[in-house]
């Protein structure tokens, strides 16, 4: 990568939780970036008094050059997009004017946005990337940094790159424990297999945790899981495991007991964050807000029709979350029973 397009900002597209953590810490670290998002008073308040990250992880006060997306001027090389994955489309279109003709848009995000990004800016200009670690934006210029977890880079088409290895070393200074893979694929669908039983979570008030540890909630989070990984061996991937979640577990012909586990570790990894519960809870029992279920769950509902296999579980997620979302049903055990029904 050229001199010139490193010491040039990183813009960080959606500085929310994920986002916000990203540029705080680069910027802390006295790598130049940029945030641009939406919520003005956050954008005034990270640029002019500091962007808080508070929590276990880390405590700091950082100021980050940030603005709203109207401000936003030039053209960069290095575009972080960290915005609900329904928001993806929307935002390529507002970032593509400033992308560079050479340069990229790593997706910071949960589910398979890479796909919506390359429709728009191109495949070459779009590079894949898997975060696993918890945050929540508690209000302008205040983000909880909840836990560390996974952080993954590699290109879509699976080659690496002295783009892929600058990168990598840029999330490097963030997360020591990034990786870099030949194969970003694996890990995005790890994480759809993780985000669904996650969705599930959310249609309770209970932690993340209570969730994996309720014996009677298994039946449904395993099926979910097993679906998923249907899902990935259909469309030729073969999903990577990743902070106590191993797809071999859900894989057709494991024994129960593997992904009861599984379960169990998960139960054991989101006891230690002050991330409690899910982002998706967060949209539905603190924003009051629709979730991201339609770009990051109801998409497999459209492959599983592709493939011709059934997944009536991710189906009934799907509509349980809208029934949560338009107020038909409340966040209960029981609410989370009707997705047990469907296994
Ligand atoms: N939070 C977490 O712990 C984790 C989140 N993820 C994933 O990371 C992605 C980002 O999530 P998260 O950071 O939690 O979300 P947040 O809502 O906290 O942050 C997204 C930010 O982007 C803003 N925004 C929305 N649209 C635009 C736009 N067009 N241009 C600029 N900014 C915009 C939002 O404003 P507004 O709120 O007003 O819409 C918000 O401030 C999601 O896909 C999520 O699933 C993955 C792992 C963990
Ligand atoms: C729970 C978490 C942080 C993954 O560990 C997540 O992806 C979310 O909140 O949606």
């Amino acid at each position: 990568m050229a001199d010139a397009v490193v010491s040039e900002p990183v813009l960080v597209w959606g500085g929310g939780a994920i986002g916000g953590t990203l540029a705080a810490c680069w910027a802390r670290a006295g790598v130049p970036v940029l945030m641009v998002d939406v919520e003005a008073e956050h954008v005034r308040v990270s640029a002019a008094e500091g962007l808080a990250v508070e929590g276990p992880v880390e405590t700091f006060r950082q100021l980050v050059p940030a603005v709203t997306p109207d401000r936003v001027e030039g053209r960069f090389g290095r575009i972080v997009l960290a915005v609900k994955a329904q928001a993806t489309e929307t935002a390529t279109r507002m970032l593509a004017p400033h992308l560079a003709e050479d340069g990229f848009v790593l997706s910071a995000q949960n589910g398979l946005n890479e796909r919506a990004i390359a429709a728009i800016v191109g495949p070459e200009r779009t590079m894949g990337c898997f975060v696993n670690f918890g945050a929540d934006w508690l209000g302008p210029g205040r983000i909880l940094y909840g836990n560390r977890g996974a952080v993954v880079v590699g290109e879509i088409d699976g080659s690496l790159r002295e783009r892929t290895r600058a990168m990598f070393e840029l999330l490097r200074v963030f997360e020591p424990e990034a990786v870099l893979t030949d194969d970003i694929w694996s890990y995005l669908w790890g994480k759809m297999g993780y985000g669904a039983m996650l969705f599930a979570t959310a249609l309770t008030n209970d932690s993340m945790t209570a969730n994996f540890a309720d014996p009677a909630r298994a039946p449904a989070l395993i099926g979910l899981a097993r679906e998923v990984c249907a899902l990935a061996a259909a469309e030729r991937v073969s999903p990577r495991g990743f902070n106590g979640y191993d797809p071999a577990a859900f894989a057709p012909g494991a024994p129960e007991a593997e992904a009861r586990a599984c379960l169990a570790r998960l139960a054991d990894f989101n006891s230690r964050t002050a991330k409690t519960h899910t982002g998706i809870w967060r949209d539905l029992a603190v924003r009051r807000r629709r979730t991201e279920v339609d770009a990051q769950i109801g998409v497999m509902v459209a492959i599983a029709q592709a493939h011709g296999i059934a997944a009536p579980l991710i189906a009934r997620l799907v509509s349980l979350i809208h029934d949560v979302e338009e107020g038909r049903r409340p966040m209960s055990v029981e609410t989370f029973h009707a997705l047990t029904a469907a296994s």
